[in-house]
């Protein structure tokens, strides 16, 4: 089902030594969340922020905080991201043992500690593993770029990712939220996700690189509102 579209700039593109400035000109600019690219430099090759600046993000954020986490173990981290209560947490399915029921363990995880939860999927992971998991999720992340690094080219074939999964959900009778993470500005991946389904558009560089942040997110949300309505 179609539903405003939301625009969650992610902080990897932001000025990580002006980092307080970057997240009052996107709140005020319409951003729906604050998506958090926490990068361990073992699941993904780049290294990014931990635990303290989470509990720091949630403690100055105005708006709810969406937790990327591309993590190895997550189920050994999760609960330190966990007592800072973020609004989302997401969790790599590539990330997890299903055959030993990690993937329902760190969902419980982040649902007992009143978290809303997200499963994650590289661009090469097979939709069809979230069937099992769709009516517990808040939230499903479809990465359209290979996770690691902000200004990515979109890779063709991520909308159809999207309408498998929100038939997938249609299917069940559940309404999760489904996010779109890589190679979003005003441009043809944004209108494409859109028109497939996306709820959620994750947009780093095309957020944080414009002069005009507040200005960037309204282009943004225009361009999927208007692929929504099929204009
Ligand atoms: O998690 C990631 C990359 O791993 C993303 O959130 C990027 O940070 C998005 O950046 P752009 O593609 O929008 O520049």
């Amino acid at each position: 089902m179609f539903t405003e579209p939301k625009i969650a700039p992610s902080i990897l593109s932001a000025d990580f030594m002006n980092m307080e400035k970057d997240i009052r000109e996107i709140e005020e600019g319409g951003a729906a969340f604050i998506h958090v690219d926490v990068m361990d430099g073992h699941f993904v090759p780049n290294l990014t922020l931990g635990v303290p600046f989470v509990a720091g993000l949630k403690r100055i954020a105005n708006i709810p905080l969406d937790v990327h986490l591309m993590i190895s173990n997550p189920l050994e981290q999760l609960p330190w991201y966990l007592e800072h209560q973020p609004d989302f947490v997401t969790v790599h399915f590539e990330s997890l043992d299903e055959a030993a029921g990690e993937v329902d363990k760190a969902v419980d995880m982040i649902h007992d500690a009143g978290c809303k939860a997200a499963i994650a999927l590289k661009p090469d992971c097979d939709v069809e593993v979230l069937r099992p998991y769709i009516s517990k999720l808040e939230m499903v992340l479809i990465m359209s770029v290979y996770p690691g690094f902000s200004g990515q080219s979109y890779i063709e074939g991520s909308d159809q990712r999207v309408a498998a999964v929100a038939a997938m959900a249609r299917e069940a009778g559940v309404d999760p939220l489904i996010e779109v993470d890589g190679g979003l500005s005003v441009n043809d991946p944004t209108r494409l996700v859109a028109a497939a389904g996306a709820d959620v558009l994750v947009a780093g560089s095309g957020c944080f690189k414009a002069a005009d942040r507040g200005a960037a997110i309204q282009a943004i949300k225009a361009t999927a509102a208007k692929a929504q309505q099929g204009a």
